[in-house]
C-alpha cells in the first residue's frame, strides 16, 4: 500500500481572519504568509499542514495523503486508473501551492477530493507555535486523523480498504457503522461513520502534552457555551484524551493527547459494541441528535475491562492495558 500518512488538509473558507485567530490562538498552530486569499498553518517542521483557501467555496475540502516518492505516486495512479478511478496528474503550479514535489488528485465514492503527494517541503525556520503549546505529534504518524461520514459505507470501504489499502484498527456494525483505519502506527488516520450525509465531521490533532489539551479546553470554555461540542473525555479504542470544539468553518476539531500506537504489520481488527468513551465527551452524541450515554460508571459495554492503568516498571511507566484488580471485583472478592 502506497499511502503512508495524512499529510495535509485544505478547505474553502470565507472568514480567513477568524481562521487565522482560531488556528493560532486556540489550536496553537503557526500561521505562515501565503499571499491574499490563503492562510496556511504549520504544525511541525513542514511548511504547511492546514490550509484555508478563500478561492474555494465553504464546504470544499482536499485531503492530502502522503506517499513515499514519485515512484509510489505513479504506482498509486496506475492502481486507481486500473480500478476505473480517474487520477489527474496535477501541475507544478499546484504542487508549489501545496508545498510538495508532486501530486495527483482523484475523488472518493462520496465525492471528496483526495490528493496524493510526495516530497513535502520542510520550512527553513523552526516551528513557532501560535500559543504556548509543546507541539503537535506528527512525523511518521501524519497530521492527525479525519472523521468523515459516508452515506454508503460499502462503497467507502471498497475504496479506502480494498483499493487504497487502509487497514482496519477496529469497527462497529451496530448500532452505527463505524470503521477506524490506519495507514501507519497512529491508531486511525481515517474514521468512517455511516450517516445521512457525506461530510467532514472533525479533524483530530494530537498534542505532545496533556497540558496543551487542558489549556486549550480552558480557552475554548472561555469562548462561551457554543464553542465546546464535546467535553474532555477519553476514547476506548485509540485511548486518546480529547475534547471537540467548533471552528470558524463547518467541521469540528478534536484536540487530543496520549493516543496509542498500533503495529501495522500484525494488528488484528476488533469489533466494538459501543462508541462510548471511558469518561467524558458529553455532547458528542447529542450533537448528532442521539441520546447521551449515562455517566461513565454506568455505561454498558464493559469498557472498564480494557481501562488502561499505568504500572511501574523500573523507571518507566508501562501501559498495561488491563486493570489488575478487575478479576477480583468480578469474582466478588
Ligand atoms: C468513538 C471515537 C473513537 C475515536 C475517535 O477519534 C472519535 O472521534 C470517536 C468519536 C466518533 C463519534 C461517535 O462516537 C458517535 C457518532 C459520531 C458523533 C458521529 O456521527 C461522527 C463522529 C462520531
Ligand atoms: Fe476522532
Amino acid at each position: 500500500m502506497e499511502i503512508q500518512a495524512l499529510g495535509y488538509l485544505g478547505f474553502g473558507a470565507e472568514n480567513l481572519e477568524d481562521w487565522a485567530d482560531f488556528a493560532t490562538a486556540r489550536l496553537g498552530m503557526q500561521m505562515v504568509d501565503r499571499g491574499a486569499g490563503l492562510r496556511a498553518f504549520r504544525m511541525d517542521d513542514r511548511r504547511q499542514r492546514l490550509v484555508a483557501d478563500a478561492s474555494l467555496p465553504t464546504g470544499t475540502r482536499y485531503y492530502g495523503w502522503e506517499v513515499a516518492d514519485a515512484t509510489a505516486l505513479d504506482v498509486l495512479a496506475t492502481k486507481l486508473e486500473r480500478a476505473g478511478v480517474a487520477a489527474k496528474r496535477e501541475t507544478v503550479a499546484l504542487a508549489d501551492q501545496r508545498c510538495v514535489s508532486g501530486l495527483i488528485s482523484f475523488t472518493d465514492p462520496a465525492g471528496n477530493r483526495l490528493e496524493a503527494f510526495h516530497g513535502a517541503q520542510v520550512a527553513d525556520t523552526p516551528f513557532r507555535p501560535g500559543r504556548m503549546v509543546s507541539g503537535f505529534r506528527c512525523g511518521p504518524l501524519g497530521m492527525g486523523h479525519v472523521l468523515m461520514t459516508t452515506t454508503n459505507m460499502a462503497a467507502s470501504l471498497g475504496f479506502y480498504r480494498d483499493l487504497l489499502g487502509f487497514r482496519i484498527s477496529d469497527f462497529m456494525r451496530t448500532p452505527i457503522q463505524a470503521y477506524f483505519m490506519h495507514v501507519n502506527a497512529r491508531h486511525h488516520s481515517l474514521a468512517l461513520v455511516e450517516a445521512p450525509a457525506d461530510m467532514l465531521h472533525h479533524l483530530m490533532v494530537e498534542m505532545y502534552s496533556l497540558d496543551d489539551v487542558g489549556q486549550g479546553y480552558d480557552l475554548a470554555l472561555a469562548d462561551g457555551a457554543e464553542r465546546v461540542v464535546a467535553t474532555l473525555g477519553r476514547h476506548c479504542n485509540d485511548l486518546v484524551t480529547s475534547f471537540y470544539q467548533r471552528t470558524p468553518g463547518d467541521f469540528f476539531v478534536e484536540c487530543g493527547w496520549g493516543g496509542r500506537t498500533v503495529n501495522p504489520t500484525n494488528w488484528q481488527p476488533t469489533e466494538m459494541t459501543s462508541v462510548e468513551s471511558y469518561w467524558g465527551h458529553d455532547g458528542l452524541m447529542r450533537e448528532i441528535g442521539a441520546p447521551e450515554p449515562p455517566p461513565a460508571d454506568r455505561r454498558p459495554g464493559g469498557q472498564e475491562l480494557r481501562a488502561p492503568v499505568y504500572v511501574m516498571e523500573g523507571n518507566y511507566q508501562r501501559m498495561d492495558g488491563v486493570c489488575p484488580w478487575w478479576d477480583a471485583v468480578k469474582a466478588g472478592r
